[in-house]
């Protein structure tokens, strides 16, 4: 039997998604034996992988959030396209099968597919029912944009709530998606699409206009800041928060464990912005597969890849998790088994990501995107912490993370 090591970073019920997926991939045939490790946040796995990767044990999977996208297709000694992967091991692979928002994201300007989609999610709107209704509040009907959330969070707060809305993930919600939504540049040159000379670009007077916003609201104990990465999921599923921006994939997590009844809308905007909404962009991780293994080991990833795209397991996984349907035949399926009209609010990612993208839509590729994201972090704890106003953490951050933009570009050998 040849064995499989993938590394990913699937905590709680999507670790047990990620455990089920092996578990019957492996039963399914009897050649191949996929074996999955959490190697904890989507930074400490890619930290842990490169590590590896230098000492010569790497593992044949790694689980690489979006942001870490152009660093590894800057890494190309270090991985192998999951095109050739497919190819070489006469799989047949059809990059058409997938949702081309997703498929584009992961795909070289040359065409060919890099990484493979497993887990893209878009940033949606949750809401706690249960508290909408004490607070008096419509709760089939969440707020759609942000001088609505702002009302909602007031009535909230009035109601007793002390976390009326918090975020995960600042810089995807607040920064890149927000971007998108408003069909405004998070960074020049399409967001990096097109070229490593991208500069960062969220100090418009609209960014500026948001996140003054937060901060206002932050002052007056209507948005809570309550951590970096997705720290805020847990304070939501907990109930302790009634509404947040964050992963669609959050679904899964709260299906199985929020004590109340909890609701999907789509990502606030501002309504006089012209061209919002527009589309959201895509989060969530795709697969890699490293390089300096045997033929054997590349067949065996291959196999396992060709089982996750088969349209009854990809459709499987999107229900259960909040994911998106990376295949068209997979969101057929889903459609038609009437998934959506019986679990309302799970179309909200879908209906969000299939619009048409424009230039300034398509996604965020940039290097060092990592450490930039963790430069927003820093910056903006400044404003939720009241010791910097937006103005002053929003031109540090573009300071900074144009210092990383500018490492990246001369370092990179593409
Ligand atoms: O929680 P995920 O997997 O949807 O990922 C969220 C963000 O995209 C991470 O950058």
């Amino acid at each position: 039997q040849v064995e499989v090591q993938w590394w990913h970073s699937m905590g709680g019920a999507l670790g047990e998604w990620v455990n089920d997926l092996a578990k019957d991939f492996n039963a399914s045939q009897k050649d191949y034996k996929v074996t999955p490790t959490f190697k904890g946040s989507y930074d400490e796995s890619m930290t842990a992988a490169i590590a590896a990767f230098r000492a010569g044990n790497a593992p044949h999977i790694l689980q690489v959030f979006e942001v870490g996208t152009a660093t590894m297709m800057a890494s190309k000694g270090a991985v192998v396209p999951v095109a050739k992967v497919m190819k070489d091991a006469g799989m047949k692979f059809d990059q058409n099968a997938y949702v081309p928002a997703v498929a584009g994201y992961y795909t070289a300007p040359s065409g060919e597919m890099l990484s493979f989609p497993f887990n893209s999610s878009t940033t949606v709107f949750h809401y706690n029912k249960d508290a909408f209704k004490a607070a008096g509040l419509d709760p089939e009907k969440p707020p759609t944009t942000w001088p609505e959330v702002a009302l909602a969070a007031a009535k909230l707060k009035a109601s007793g709530h002390k976390c009326p809305y918090t975020t995960s993930w600042v810089s995807w919600t607040q920064l890149e998606s927000f971007s998108a939504w408003h069909n405004t540049l998070f960074a020049t040159k399409n967001n990096g699409f097109g070229g490593l000379d991208a500069r960062l670009a969220f100090n418009t007077p609209l960014h500026l206009r948001h996140i003054e916003n937060l901060a206002n609201m932050a002052k007056q104990g209507l948005f809570v800041y309550k951590g970096r990465g997705n720290a805020a999921d847990a304070v939501f599923v907990s109930g302790e928060c009634a509404m947040m921006t964050g992963s669609s994939a959050l679904y899964g997590n709260i299906k199985r464990n929020a004590k109340f009844a909890a609701g999907i809308g789509t990502l606030p905007y501002y309504p006089d912005v012209p061209g919002a909404p527009q589309n959201t962009i895509i989060g969530g991780a795709s697969l890699w597969v490293m390089s300096g293994k045997k033929a054997p080991e590349y067949k065996a990833v291959a196999a396992f890849f060709n089982y996750l795209s088969q349209a009854d397991v990809a459709a499987k996984s999107h229900q259960r998790t909040g994911y998106l349907p990376v295949t068209t035949a997979s969101f057929d399926l889903t459609d038609k088994s009437g998934f959506y009209k019986d679990n309302p609010g799970t179309n909200v990612a879908v209906t969000q990501m299939i619009r048409k993208t424009t230039d300034k839509s398509r996604g965020v590729r940039l290097g060092n995107f990592v450490q930039i994201r963790t430069i927003i972090d820093e910056e903006f704890e400044g404003i939720w912490s009241g010791k910097k106003t937006a103005k002053e953490a929003i031109d540090a951050a573009i300071q900074r993370g144009n210092e990383q933009l500018e490492r990246f570009q001369k370092s990179a050998k593409m």
